[in-house]
């Protein structure tokens, strides 16, 4: 690769952490996504919970069907774990080939998390045999104590949460969710090389700190969980992420909200990046200068630890320029703010 390419070429990225919803929302904005990427893993955390093998299948079928003609994209299913989980429905849903992963929210850590879980012994049962039949533990990693401050949720959690499941569930594969902190990035590192830890980076992380959601004002629309840190914490990121190394890897986390429920008193948590994921994870590697270090990130190290194959298709990337879309209509009553929208990015796709 040239030391300032104007064009790029790497294989179609894959998105390993992604809230499509449900109706008229999932049918708005599954077209983003599907224009850019290979497969997805499809957040469980709809109204009510995906919970059942059964479950995962139906919610399928509704994305499958809102998939723009002749899209090759492909949405892989998760179950939401709640204390009731059974186990032989996950090893069901596995065999079938429906599920590719499970997810953990701690109860109530964040958007439609109710019904998650309140107490790790529960879920041993569901954890042993996700380990035996090869069904990766997705977990939001934030403690849900609320003496804890904000700003600590995702260090405390992988300091007394992580380590009990690590220990308990040795041969468990575990993907810690939109890492946030320093601390973060050292956990992943460290137990990395075992093959059981690996770890999901948003493109909003990697660009804004805590001080952005207050620039100038309240900023809802930068309001996500877990919420930015400092600045430290986003440079250790953007290093981590363009680092090459095969456990960090692209998951937006892009979690759309209807404008009215983000500009409200109390507003909903998420941060809508699908319209230009791919441009927004450029941009960085770009600023980095670590553009030969792209591909690892937004191709091959997801599909590596999943044990799956890399897409094998590519996508092209020029250096002309893209202005983020606007307002994005969901059913002429509701809409979603794009992160970034209206503003300019350096890489489009071509
Ligand atoms: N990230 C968020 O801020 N929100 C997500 C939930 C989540 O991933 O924690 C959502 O579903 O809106
Ligand atoms: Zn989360
Ligand atoms: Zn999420």
């Amino acid at each position: 690769m040239t030391q300032h390419p104007q064009r790029l070429t790497i294989r179609r990225p894959d998105d390993w952490h992604l809230h499509l919803r449900t109706g008229a929302m999932l049918r708005a904005v599954l077209p983003h996504s599907a224009a850019q990427l290979g497969r997805a893993i499809v957040m469980p955390n709809l109204v009510p919970p995906v919970i059942t093998a059964a479950q995962a299948e139906t919610y399928r079928a509704e994305i499958l069907g809102a998939l723009p003609a002749g899209s090759r994209f492909q949405p892989l299913m998760t179950a939401y774990l709640t204390d009731g989980t059974d186990p032989d429905d996950l090893e069901a849903g596995k065999k079938a080939g429906i599920f590719t992963a499970v997810k953990m929210y701690p109860a109530h850590a964040t958007t439609n998390s109710a019904h998650g879980v309140t107490d790790l012994e529960k879920v041993a049962p569901c954890l042993d045999r996700m380990a035996k039949v090869g069904l990766p533990l997705l977990v939001h990693g934030e403690v849900t104590d609320q003496k804890v401050d904000i700003f600590d949720r995702e260090a405390v959690f992988i300091d007394t949460v992580l380590p009990k499941i690590r220990n308990r569930h040795p041969d468990l594969k575990i993907v810690l969710e939109h890492i946030t902190t320093a601390e973060g990035v050292a956990v992943v590192r460290k137990y990395g090389p075992t093959g059981k830890l690996a770890a999901t980076i948003t493109a909003h992380h990697l660009m804004i700190n805590r001080s952005s959601i207050f620039a100038g004002g309240i900023r809802p629309h930068l309001y996500c969980l877990p919420i930015a840190k400092r600045e430290t914490h986003r440079l250790a990121l953007r290093e981590a992420a363009t680092s090459g190394e095969p456990w960090f890897f692209f998951g937006t986390d892009s979690a759309p909200h209807p404008i009215g429920a983000k500009e409200s008193a109390c507003g909903c948590a998420g941060i809508y990046t699908a319209a230009t994921a791919v441009e927004l994870y450029t941009q960085v590697f770009d600023e980095e200068g670590k553009l030969d270090r792209l591909e690892a990130f937004t191709s091959l190290n997801g599909p590596a630890y999943y044990d799956l194959p890399p897409n094998d298709d590519t996508i092209t990337l020029e250096k002309s320029g893209l202005t983020v879309p606007d307002i994005l209509d969901i059913d002429g009553k509701t809409a979603v703010l794009p992160f970034r929208s209206g503003e300019r990015l350096d890489w489009r796709l071509v």
